[in-house]
């Protein structure tokens, strides 16, 4: 990963020529006076931590797990949102820890966890560092260092119960490891953020991530069956059901809690068969308000593409759902459907303790070339049921709204003949295929738009059907009162029976100082979400960024509830101190 960018270096890329010319032309665009700042000339905080500190920390973890040089704090340093790649990219690493720790297990994270307590040591849970929300930059305050707690050794799939269809994977597992350690049985998470190549599973947990494919696979938190979590006054064990009565369901404490009550050691997720492989396919609606009219009759009756992207006019037009063909984009309204062609055999029954190395199973390829099981359904009959509304109220079924009723490419016909209902005229394979190859490279153009003097950054709300309009309204206009003429597309990629979230991307030109140009924006963006009536974040969580609107989200009540929950766990206050919760005063 870029110490101040996204992903391998291996895959960046220029700036196609149609992107340079919308820059210029259209925005104003003019590349950076100031060059970026290399690894070595960022400028960091004194280390803090005493030698007897760290020597403590080796003895739990052996010394070379504890890390104190300049490259492994540089890269421990914030997250990977625009303002932090910006911080970076200045040689701004203020908020870096003064050492990194790579604990093995649940025992030596919670023994870290005691020994940083009793000496007042601040620990930062860092997963895969894809935060964009402020969620790893620990207010170092009243602390007498800052560790960052790196998970990536806590790497391993640990059981497989293909009767229950429960996989328990430790939390550092990265979504790609996770998807080719369960493709060796036939199966699959199905859980594909933007952010896939490097995010850990337990971060996604922890900050309730939500995939391209929720339509059909739920978010990350449907699949959150069971959990283990280590905090400073002991362990958790949660969920030994599905569902239960019994009282309160802590997990739901847990899941978005960003580190702030302990570590999430271990994770039992719902897994489900593999599909053999993936059909996208590409619709034109005439409006936004055309398109999600008819996101929102599947989302209610069904039957839902287990992939469901609906990009505005202006996002349509840049063609941002196509990164690979920028500017080509085209009139109205471009929506993506996906659908998994039938699921593989029985997966195979384990439990496994050393997985085998297989192939990786990037999403959008066959997991294996098992034959197909499942109900047949005629695809006529498909299509009639969908247009008579009889296709299945699939929430109704407790069976999560991708699923039952419909397989294979009965779902496709069925869900086709609803999008013709709605006006929608199909486009056919080539603009899925177009956004299937792209659906992890923005992160990659984002690098290049802030080299070429572009800040670009997204942020997203979720509100009621009835609500949306009026959201999409209220955070386009505050945005371009706070930015002048910036470019502002969005796009609905999360859909539920009852709304939906929406998705805006910015792309404006740097003034002088760019991270108080886009805290501007951002202050905006959030005063208008909150008077719309939407949540200030439908995935990315609340880290630091989003705190003080979060807190009148829940009110002063539930924020006393949390605060309550905190001071019994994390008597020291140590966990990611200021992130989620503000800090108590004096
Ligand atoms: C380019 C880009 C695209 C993105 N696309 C999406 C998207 O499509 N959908 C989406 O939901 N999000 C997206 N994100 C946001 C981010 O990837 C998610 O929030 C993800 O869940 C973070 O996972 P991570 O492993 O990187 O966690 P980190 O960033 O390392 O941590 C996130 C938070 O969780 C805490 N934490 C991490 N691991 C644990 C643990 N085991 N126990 C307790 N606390 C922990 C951290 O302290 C931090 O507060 C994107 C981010 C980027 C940069």
């Amino acid at each position: 990963m870029l110490w101040s960018g996204w992903g391998d270096p291996a895959k960046a890329s220029e700036l196609p020529e149609p992107v340079r010319r919308l820059l210029r032309d259209l925005l104003g665009v003019r590349a950076p006076s100031v060059p970026a700042a290399s690894l070595e000339s960022v400028r960091l905080p004194e280390a803090a931590l005493t030698p007897a500190v760290l020597d403590a920390l080796a003895e739990v973890v052996g010394a070379e797990h504890v890390l104190t040089g300049h490259e492994a704090r540089v890269r421990h340093t914030r997250g990977k949102s625009t303002p932090d790649l910006l911080r970076m990219r200045a040689g701004d690493g203020c908020d870096a820890p003064d050492a990194v720790v790579l604990p093995a297990s649940h025992e030596e994270v919670a023994e870290l966890l005691r020994l940083c307590s009793r000496e007042r040591v601040a620990v930062v849970p860092f997963g895969g560092g894809t935060s964009v929300v402020g969620g790893l930059a620990a207010e170092r305050a009243g602390f007498p260092g800052v560790v960052a707690l790196d998970l990536g050794r806590l790497d391993r799939l640990r059981s497989v119960d293909a009767e229950s269809m429960v996989a328990e994977f430790e939390p550092g597992v990265r979504a790609p490891d996770a998807e080719r350690l369960l493709a060796a049985h036939g199966l699959t998470l199905g859980h594909f953020p933007q952010s896939f190549e490097y995010a850990t599973l337990g971060g996604f947990a922890a900050a309730r991530s939500s995939g391209q494919a929720s339509a059909g696979y739920g978010r990350f938190d449907d699949m959150v069956v069971g959990l283990t979590v280590a905090t400073p006054a002991g362990t958790l064990e949660l969920g030994r059901a599905p569902k239960s009565a019994a009282g309160p369901d802590l997990r739901q404490l847990v899941l978005g809690s960003e580190g702030v009550f302990g570590v999430i050691t271990s994770l039992r997720l719902r897994v489900r068969r593999a599909p053999v492989g993936w059909v996208y396919e590409g619709w034109r609606f005439a409006s936004f308000e055309r398109g999600s009219a008819a996101m929102r009759a599947l989302a209610q009756n069904g039957p839902l593409p287990a992939v469901l992207r609906l990009s505005d006019e202006t996002e349509t037009m840049v063609g941002l759902a196509k990164p690979d063909a920028i500017g080509s984009g085209g009139s109205g309204c471009l929506l993506i459907a996906g659908y998994e062609r039938a699921p593989t055999a029985e997966p195979e029954g384990v439990p496994v303790t050393e997985p085998e190395g297989v192939p990786v199973t990037a999403p959008g390829q066959a997991a294996s070339g098992k034959a197909a099981s499942g109900e047949a359904v005629s695809g006529k009959a498909g299509a009639r049921k969908a247009a008579s509304g009889e296709a299945g109220f699939e929430g109704a079924t407790g069976v999560p709204s991708g699923f039952g009723g419909f397989s294979g490419d009965d779902r496709r016909i069925a869900a086709s003949a609803v999008l013709a209902r709605f006006g929608g005229e199909p486009l056919g394979a080539e603009p899925g295929r177009a956004w299937e190859r792209g659906r992890f490279s923005a992160p990659y153009l984002r690098d290049s738009l802030l080299a070429a003097g572009a800040t670009v950054e997204t942020l997203e709300t979720a509100g009621f059907w009835a609500t949306l309009p009026r959201l999409y309204d209220a955070v386009r206009l505050a945005l371009l009162g706070a930015l002048g003429s910036p470019l502002v597309m969005c796009h609905v990629s999360h859909v539920y029976e009852t709304g939906a979230s929406l998705y805006f991307t910015v792309v404006t030109p740097q003034e002088d100082d760019p991270v108080a140009q886009w805290e501007r924006a951002k202050a905006a963006a959030n005063a208008a979400i909150v008077a719309a009536g939407g949540t200030i974040t439908h995935h990315h969580g609340v880290g630091r960024d989003h705190r003080g609107a979060y807190a009148a989200e829940l009110g002063p009540v539930g924020v006393a509830i949390l605060e309550a929950v905190k001071a019994r766990l994390d008597p020291a206050g140590i966990m990611n101190p200021g992130v989620l919760l503000s800090r108590p005063e004096g």
